[in-house]
């Protein structure tokens, strides 16, 4: 019995290997060379599904290949492990395309019907979704009075986790203060005071929601709790989109517009819109998380970055109240802006994923054959020592705010934002939402993890996200800084002083 099924399990791992070689014969002389997987077949899928798109940074160091293939059955997945193509692929975006995905995602993650999903098929439909969120996000008037609102809200929530009795010190989840910051903030900006997530048990809804994401891509949400926190989510935005408030911005009206011209059904398009928070708060939120970590974990640089923006931005007196110059602190404050950025650049594990339409050649030799997929991992790139020099692994607060350390540095090498020429267009728009807040603890605040031990905590690695959360929250101390209490205003600056972001 032992033996035969000894025999089985060899024939069986014989065979694998037999139909793993016998695929790549099929393989064209110009496509990038196959990376083999520990178990042939499968071995690369069971290394995503363990480690998400955190396995493309073990796959890119055991190669030094600028493209290379990840075999999955009879499926492949081209890895771009170069900032040098990343011009070239994004150029090629007729052929190299994002739009399946977001056709595929009105399914799947919106829950729409087909319909709506036949509409997403239209490539000139989704170039107009795209052009109007590009617009209406621009620096102007409109965003500035998203801005406004949005500052109004983050002074409301700082002020409501700051004034308590000043002998006590107060226990908050760090986590779940930054989400919950994050989703009122920016949805008092986008969508006005009386938004979708007004109520906390749609807040919490939708986090829930967010923890079943992967399993509604692969429909495997098997007891429906994600599907029951959808719908709980669906249902506020069906109240709110009734009549859109007066307040909300330009965005949403836009978005909205799109939609009902090109003929999606009403009823789809509350499910659509609210699918929109994977944009607007999932990677904010994790963003603010880890740049309040990595900088209060730093009592030396918190101390440099507290007299920056108390000299640069920040003036009154305790007893005519404080006020926060949003402006100075977007063009002055260098070295918070370089804490904010490097936290992208270590923690950003995105990978950015497209269909290969038609077959296509790259940098004249790489051949990408239609059908298959290619991911473009930023994390090999943010952590090139050709491109950040040798201190490409350690985080170093000071990077950006030399501009000497980051003089070889193109956009296409610091890809939080994506890559130029298709970027966040809310870039500005959610770090100055950062800047704020990070600027007002710091200066109101000292955080500490209860027994004083900033001890990093796991990642969560199967989050759909750019930079990852916790695996579990970390509880802090927060107590006033007695000589900051007092009243605090923001000063909003316009939006057209645009943060000078690596990016661009
Ligand atoms: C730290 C927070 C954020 C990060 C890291 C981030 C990152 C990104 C990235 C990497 C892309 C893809 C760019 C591309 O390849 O085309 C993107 C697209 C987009 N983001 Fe953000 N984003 C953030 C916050 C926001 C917020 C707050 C909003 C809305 C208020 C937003 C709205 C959008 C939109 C509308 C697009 C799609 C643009 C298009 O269709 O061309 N993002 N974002």
């Amino acid at each position: 019995m032992i033996h035969e099924a000894t025999y089985a399990l060899a024939g069986l791992i014989f065979a694998l290997y037999a139909v793993d070689f016998a695929l790549s014969c099929l393989d064209d002389s110009r496509e990038p060379p196959r990376l083999r997987p520990k178990i042939p077949l499968i071995g690369h899928l069971l290394g995503l599904i363990t480690n998400g798109t955190t396995y493309y940074s073990v796959t890119s160091k055991s190669t030094d290949a600028e493209l290379y293939t990840l075999g999955i059955f009879n499926y492949k997945i081209y890895v771009s492990n170069s900032n040098r193509l990343m011009p070239l692929i994004q150029k090629a975006s007729k052929s190299l395309s994002f739009k399946p995905f977001m056709q595929t995602a009105t399914k799947t993650h919106s829950g729409a019907s087909d319909e709506t999903y036949h509409i997403f098929g239209n490539s000139d439909m989704l170039d107009s979704y795209s052009h109007a969120m590009k617009t209406s996000l621009a620096p102007g008037p409109h965003l500035d009075e998203q801005n406004l609102r949005m500052g109004k809200r983050v002074m409301a929530d700082i002020d409501a986790l700051l004034n308590h009795s000043q002998s006590e010190t107060q226990r908050v989840k760090l986590l779940e203060w930054a989400r919950h910051a994050i989703v009122q903030a920016s949805s008092c900006g986008v969508y006005g005071e009386h938004h979708p997530f007004v109520r906390s048990e749609v807040e919490r809804a939708y986090w829930t929601w967010q923890d079943y994401i992967g399993l509604h891509l692969v429909g495997l949400d098997v007891t429906g709790t994600g599907y029951a926190a959808r719908e709980k989510v669906v249902d506020a935005y069906r109240q709110y989109m009734k009549r859109l408030p007066g307040d909300a911005a330009l965005l949403v009206k836009e978005r909205v517009r799109v939609l009902r011209e090109a003929g999606v059904p009403e009823q789809d398009i509350a499910p659509m819109e609210s699918s929109f928070g994977v944009a607007v708060f999932s990677n904010t939120s994790p963003t603010l998380f880890w740049a309040i970590w990595e900088l209060f974990s730093r009592p030396d640089v918190l101390h440099e970055v507290r007299e920056e923006v108390r000299l640069q931005a920040v003036t009154g007196s305790a007893k005519e109240g404080f006020e926060l110059d949003v402006a100075a602190l977007k063009l002055r404050c260098p070295l918070l802006l370089s804490v904010f950025q490097e936290t992208q650049r270590m923690r950003h594990v995105h990978a950015n994923i497209r269909k290969v339409l038609y077959d296509t050649v790259i940098d004249g030799k790489f051949l990408l054959k239609a059908g298959n997929f290619l991911q473009l991992p930023a994390a090999p790139i943010h952590s090139s020592e050709h491109i950040w020099g040798a201190s490409a692994s350690v985080f170093d607060p000071y990077r950006f705010a030399d501009t000497k350390n980051t003089a070889s540095v193109t956009g296409s090498a610091f890809l939080p934002w994506g890559a130029p020429p298709h970027l966040c267009p809310a870039r500005q728009f959610a770090s100055t939402e950062i800047l704020i807040i990070i600027a007002l603890l710091a200066m109101r605040a000292d955080l500490q993890p209860i027994g004083g031990i900033w001890k990093s905590p796991p990642l969560k690695t199967a989050d759909m996200v750019t930079v990852l959360n916790p695996t579990r929250d970390v509880e802090m101390d927060v107590n006033v800084r007695k000589q900051w209490e007092g009243e605090w205003r923001l000063r909003m600056s316009e939006s057209t002083s645009r943060i000078s972001l690596a990016s661009g």
